[in-house]
């Protein structure tokens, strides 16, 4: 049995992800929780003759997150607000730090053990705050906490495929760093199966990864950032981790995560100057997060300056979300 909680899941995001997860195999209840709207979506999803049982439920002063927690499996947190033209991730950060901080202190208290996969922005600093969360209420698990970057390991096939040709499917590319413009770097040189990519159109391609939510926001003109995209890549991610959970193996993605908690994550910290958080490939298995890889030996000589810069980044987004819980006496 599992069960599947989506927390924000009456948004722009939350519906889609709802309605892949309820028609998952690998999905044996999925319980929606957000501020508004739950038991519209909640209906509507219901009427679905997939196995899935939906249940939804409002805030019930504090009830309805114990409901909605209690039992789970697997949270998928995609609650907070989104970016408008103009504003960085970080922007967000006022708004949707005191909302993931609340969301993962229910966790904390009704499913200590449930996976948490973190979406809502800026997630360089909300998996800190959830892992910080999760730390005082002595139930922090780092093989369970996730930051949810898949949605740029999506982009960065799909754009690749624009400039060699061929389906986005073919081609898996590694991406690391973080979830914000210079803090994400795909690894163009470790494409499977290798792939060259014209050296006259390499920047132009690394730039639209890093900032391809950008385009999004540009063109949505004020009325948010990517949903459909994401929630097909946060449902893959939660895929990936059941199929894992069920005993498939060599099932490898990128995830962002907290490295002295994850096996292999020491080497991965090393190799980025101590940072505390990092996306690398991770395996994952019935436990969550078995192995994180460091493919990072591998950057040639310009990964290697854009890693720099992804570095610098990271660690100011890092301490932004380790301090909002854990000051610093100054
Ligand atoms: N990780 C990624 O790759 C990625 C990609 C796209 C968007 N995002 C982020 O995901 C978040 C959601 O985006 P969206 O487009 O779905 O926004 P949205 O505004 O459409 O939906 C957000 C939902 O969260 C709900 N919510 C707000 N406060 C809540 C609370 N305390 N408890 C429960 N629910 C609450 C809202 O009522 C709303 O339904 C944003 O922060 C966005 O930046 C992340
Ligand atoms: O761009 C955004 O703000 C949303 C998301 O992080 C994205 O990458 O699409």
């Amino acid at each position: 049995m599992v069960k599947a909680a989506v927390l924000g899941a009456s948004g722009g995001i939350g519906q889609p992800l709802s309605l892949l997860l309820a028609i998952s195999p690998l999905v044996d209840e999925l319980s929606l929780y957000d501020v508004v709207n739950t038991p519209g979506v909640g209906a509507d999803l219901s009427h679905i003759n997939s196995k899935a049982k939906v249940t939804a439920y409002l805030p019930e002063e504090g009830k309805g997150l114990e409901k909605a927690l209690t039992g789970t499996d697997i949270v998928v947190i995609p609650a907070g607000i989104p970016r408008k033209p103009g504003m960085t991730r970080d922007d967000l950060f006022k708004i949707n730090a005191g909302i993931v901080r609340d969301l993962v202190t229910g966790v904390a208290k009704y499913s200590p053990k449930a996976f948490v996969l973190i979406i809502s922005n800026p997630v360089n600093s909300t998996v800190p705050i959830a892992a910080e969360v999760l730390k005082k209420h002595e139930v922090f698990d780092a093989t369970k906490l996730f930051g949810v970057t898949s949605l740029d390991v999506v982009r960065a096939s799909t754009f690749v495929a624009d400039v060699v040709g061929g389906s986005p499917t073919d081609y898996k590319v590694p991406v690391v760093g973080g979830h914000s413009g210079e803090t994400i770097v795909p690894l163009l040189s470790q494409i499977t199966p290798k792939t060259e990519i014209p050296s006259d159109k390499l920047e132009a391609l690394v730039k639209r990864i890093q900032f391809g939510g950008d385009e999004v926001v540009k063109a949505k003109d004020g009325t948010g950032s990517a949903t459909l995209s994401m929630a097909y890549a946060g449902f893959k991610f939660a895929e990936s981790l059941l199929r894992a959970v069920k005993g498939e193996t060599g099932i490898v993605e990128p995830t962002y995560v907290y490295l002295d908690g994850v096996a292999g994550g020491k080497e991965v910290k090393e190799a980025v100057g101590g940072l505390d958080f990092f996306a690398v490939p991770v395996e994952l298995g019935p436990t969550g997060a078995v192995r994180a890889t460091n493919p990072l030996p591998q950057a040639n000589e310009y990964e290697k300056t854009l890693l720099e810069e992804a570095k610098k980044g990271l660690a100011g987004n890092i301490v932004k979300g380790t301090e909002f819980i854990t000051p610093t006496s100054k």
